[in-house]
C-alpha cells in the first residue's frame, strides 16, 4: 500500500516545518467556521487561515465557509511543496494533525462552491481573481493564481520549444547532414555491445531543444553532460573541436552554490580529455539570471532581456522550484538548447514544485524526429547486457519527450543499488528482505543494537584525528567521507542534535579528545551558509588538520580541487558528527548509518530513504524498526502539480 504525504516539507536544514498547530501561537484568534476548526485541529496553520481570509477581503466578497477552507488548503499546499491542491482529495492528503472528527465537507459541495466563487470568477468589486480552478482528468485542481500562471508559463514554453525542435535539427546538420551528428557521437560516445543510454541521451540532447538527462547517483550524468558539450562544440564550433575553438556560448548552472561548484569541478576534470575550454564555469541559477538583492525587478534576464547563451545546462534540477524554473525558461532564448540534469527520485526543492519529476512523468504526444530516431536506433534495438536492460516502448516514448534516464551505475552497484531501486519503486517487502539478507553491504539494526555503529563511528573519529594531527591532509580528507550518520530531523530523539551528541560521547569514551571552543585536528566541519569569499558553500564538509607549525587549517575537497583556509575565516561553520539527509544531497560516503525517525514522522518518506541510501558506496546501515522502514518505503511525497496532467478546462483565473 502506498500512502502519500503532501503535508510536510523539510526546509533544507532537516527541521520539520510542521503543518501542525504548534501551540497557541499558531492558532488564529477570531477565526470562525470551518477554517477555525481545521486550525484548532492543527491541519491548517495560522498563515493558511490568514491568507485565505485576506483573499476574501481583497475580493470584497462575503465569506463562504467551503471556499475559505479550500483557499486555506491551497495556501497550505504551497507551504508543503505542492503548487496546487486536489480538491476531491482534501481528506486524503492530510497526514498530520488530528483529522478524525473534523467536519470534512463533501468534496462535491466544496468544488461547486469554489467554481461559483467570485475568488475564481471575479466579482463586481473588481477583476481580482486570486484563485484558479483547473479541471483535469485526475480531478479539479485549485491554485493560487500566481502558481497557476507560473505553471502555465512553464508548460507553454516547454510546448513551444518542443514544437520547434525540427528546425534545430536542420541547423545542426546544415553542413553535412545527419552523418555529422553520428560522427560526433562516435567520437565522444563510441558504441559498445548493448544499449548505451549515455549515447542516447547525447543524441537526444544534440537534436532536441529541451532534454532531460535523469538518473541516480553515479550513473554518469555529469560525464554525459561534459561529452554532450563536446559534441555540441564539434557540431556548432569551427569543427576543430579543440579547446581553442569558439563554439556555442555555454551556461552551466545549478540551484545551489555547492551544486554549481561541484558541476564546475566535474566538468573541468574532463575538459582537457575532451577538448572543452578550461574557462567553463558554473554559477547558481540566481546568479545566471542576474539576481540583485534588493532590486525591484527580480532578475536582470527575463522574457524581454534574454540570456545570450546557446546552450544552458542545469544540474541538480530536482532542487529547482516551479518559480525558479519559470523565471529561467522565460530568460532562455527560444532557439537555445536547454539540458536539464538530475535525479527525479531524490528529495525535491524546498519551495513549491517538483518540476524535474513532473517533466519525467509528464504525458507527451511528442514524436521522435526521424533524424533522432535514426541516430538512436542501434542502441534502442540492442539486446540487454549485464549492465544495461534493453530499451522498451515506454522508454522510447520518453526519448521522444526529450527524457533519457541513465540506468547503469558506475560508482556503486550490487546490493546497495538493488535496495535503492526497491525503495524507488516502493517495494517494501523487497527492501526488508534485502536489508535482512545478510549482505555485507547492508544491515538493519534496532535502536538496542548499536554496538557496530558505535565501533564504526569511534574508529572513524579516532583515525580522522590521527591523520589530521599528523598533518596528512589527503588521508584526513579521504577519511572524512568514510562514514556518515544521517538523520531525517534536526531535533528530537532521532535528530541530528541528539545523534551528534551521542557520537561525540562515544568518541570521548574511546579516549579521543573533543575539546569545546577550540579548533582541534580531526574536527569534522560543515559549512552552513554560502561563503563566496572563500568559495565554500552551504553543505560543504571539511576537516581541521594540523598545519606545518601545528596551527589549525580547515581543509575541503571538491572533485580534484582542494581548499585550505584558517578555520577562523569561516563565518558559518559547525562540527558535523551527524547531518540531515537533506544536507547530504550531492555527497557520497563509503558507508552511511541512517537513523530512522519514528514510524509516524511525516519526513519519513520514500524520497528521504532513497536519497540517504544512495549516498553510500560500500555499506548502508539502517537504524530503526522494520515498521518504520516499511512506513518510509510506502509513503511517497506527492507534490500536487498540473504539469503531469492535461488541463481540460480552466474556470476563469
Ligand atoms: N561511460 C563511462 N565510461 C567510463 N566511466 C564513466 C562513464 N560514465 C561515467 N563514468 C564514471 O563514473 C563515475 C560517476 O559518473 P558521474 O559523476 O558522471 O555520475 P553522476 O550521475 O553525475 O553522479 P552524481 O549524481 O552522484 O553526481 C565517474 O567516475 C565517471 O568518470
Amino acid at each position: 500500500m502506498t500512502t502519500s504525504v503532501t503535508g510536510t516539507q523539510d526546509p533544507g536544514d532537516g527541521s520539520e516545518r510542521s503543518v501542525r498547530a504548534a501551540g497557541d501561537a499558531q492558532l488564529v484568534s477570531g477565526a470562525r467556521g470551518l477554517v477555525a476548526e481545521f486550525n484548532r485541529a492543527g491541519v491548517l496553520d495560522a498563515a493558511d487561515v490568514h491568507v485565505a481570509r485576506r483573499l476574501s477581503a481583497l475580493a470584497g466578497v462575503p465569506t463562504v465557509d467551503e471556499v475559505e477552507l479550500a483557499a486555506a488548503f491551497a495556501v497550505r499546499a504551497v507551504r508543503a511543496g505542492s503548487v496546487c491542491v486536489e480538491l476531491d482529495r482534501l481528506r486524503d492528503i492530510v497526514f498530520d494533525g488530528d483529522t478524525e472528527g473534523l467536519p470534512w465537507p463533501d468534496p462535491e459541495t466544496v468544488i461547486a462552491a469554489v467554481r461559483a466563487s467570485p475568488l475564481v470568477q471575479g466579482s463586481a468589486a473588481g477583476p481580482l481573481r486570486p484563485l484558479c480552478l483547473v479541471d483535469t482528468d485526475e480531478g479539479p485542481l485549485l491554485y493560487l493564481d500566481r502558481y497557476h500562471r507560473q505553471e502555465n508559463t512553464v508548460r507553454r514554453i516547454l510546448d513551444e520549444r518542443g514544437e520547434s525542435s525540427d528546425a534545430t535539427d536542420e541547423r545542426s546538420d546544415a553542413a553535412d547532414g545527419p552523418g555529422r551528428v553520428r560522427d560526433a557521437l562516435d567520437r565522444y560516445f563510441p558504441r559498445g555491445d548493448g544499449p548505451d543510454r549515455q549515447r542516447i541521451a547525447a543524441a537526444v540532447a544534440a537534436t532536441t531543444r529541451t532534454s532531460v538527462i535523469a538518473g541516480g547517483p553515479g550513473t554518469g550524468k555529469t560525464h554525459t553532460v561534459a561529452r554532450v558539450l563536446a559534441v555540441l562544440r564539434h557540431l556548432h564550433g569551427s569543427g576543430r573541436g579543440d579547446a581553442a575553438d569558439d563554439g556555442p556560448r555555454i551556461a552551466l548552472c545549478a540551484p545551489t552554490g555547492r551544486a554549481a561548484a561541484q558541476l564546475q569541478s566535474a566538468v573541468s576534470a574532463q575538459s582537457a580529455e575532451i577538448g572543452l575550454p578550461d574557462t567553463l564555469s558554473a554559477v547558481t541559477i540566481h546568479r545566471l539570471l542576474g539576481w540583485a538583492p534588493g532590486s525591484s525587478s527580480r532578475f536582470r534576464h527575463h522574457a524581454t532581456n534574454r540570456l545570450p547563451h546557446d546552450v544552458v545546462v542545469v544540474d541538480e534540477t530536482s532542487m529547482v522550484s516551479l518559480t525558479l524554473m519559470c523565471r529561467l525558461l522565460e530568460a532562455i532564448r527560444p532557439d537555445a538548447r536547454l539540458i536539464l540534469v538530475g535525479d527525479p527520485d531524490q528529495l525535491a526543492s524546498v519551495d513549491a514544485g517538483a518540476v524535474l519529476a513532473d517533466l519525467v512523468a509528464r504525458p507527451s504526444a511528442a514524436r521522435l524526429s526521424a533524424h533522432t530516431a535514426e541516430l538512436i536506433r542501434p542502441d534502442v534495438d540492442a539486446p540487454a547486457t549485464d549492465d544495461e536492460p534493453a530499451v522498451d516502448a515506454a522508454e522510447t516514448e520518453g526519448f521522444a519527450a526529450g527524457v533519457v534516464r541513465l540506468r547503469r551505475r558506475r560508482r556503486f552497484g550490487g546490493d546497495i543499488a538493488a535496495v535503492a531501486d526497491a525503495v524507488r519503486i516502493g517495494d517494501a517487502d523487497a527492501v526488508v528482505d534485502l536489508m535482512r539478507s545478510g549482505s555485507s553491504a547492508l544491515s538493519l539494526v534496532g535502536l538496542d543494537e548499536l554496538g557496530e555503529l558505535r565501533a564504526d563511528v569511534t574508529g572513524w573519529a579516532v583515525d580522522l584525528q590521527r591523520a589530521a594531527t599528523a598533518g596528512d591532509v589527503t588521508a584526513a580528507l579521504d577519511l572524512l567521507n568514510r562514514h556518515r550518520v544521517l538523520c531525517a530531523h534536526r531535533e528530537g530523539a532521532a535528530g541530528v542534535t541528539r545523534w551528534s551528541r551521542q557520537v561525540q560521547d562515544w568518541v570521548r569514551d574511546a579516549g579521543a579528545r573533543i575539546p569545546v571552543d577550540v579548533w582541534y585536528p580531526g574536527q569534522p566541519l560543515l559549512i552552513t551558509a554560502n561563503d563566496p569569499a572563500v568559495e565554500l558553500y552551504n553543505g560543504d564538509t571539511g576537516v581541521v588538520v594540523a598545519g606545518p607549525r601545528g596551527e589549525p587549517v580547515a581543509a575541503f575537497r571538491r572533485g580534484v580541487d582542494r581548499r585550505q583556509v584558517h578555520p577562523g575565516l569561516l563565518a558559518d561553520v559547525q562540527s558535523v558528527y551527524a547531518m540531515t539527509v537533506h544536507r547530504s544531497q550531492g555527497s557520497q560516503y563509503r558507508s552511511v548509518s541512517i537513523i530512522l525517525p519514528p514510524e509516524g514522522s511525516s519526513l519519513l518518506t520514500r524520497e528521504l530513504l532513497y536519497t540517504a541510501i544512495t549516498r553510500a558506496a560500500a555499506h548502508v546501515r539502517i537504524v530503526g524498526s522494520v515498521e518504520a522502514l516499511r512506513a518510509g518505503v510506502d509513503r511517497k511525497v506527492l507534490r500536487a502539480s498540473g504539469l503531469r496532467s492535461v488541463p481540460r478546462h480552466t474556470s476563469a483565473g
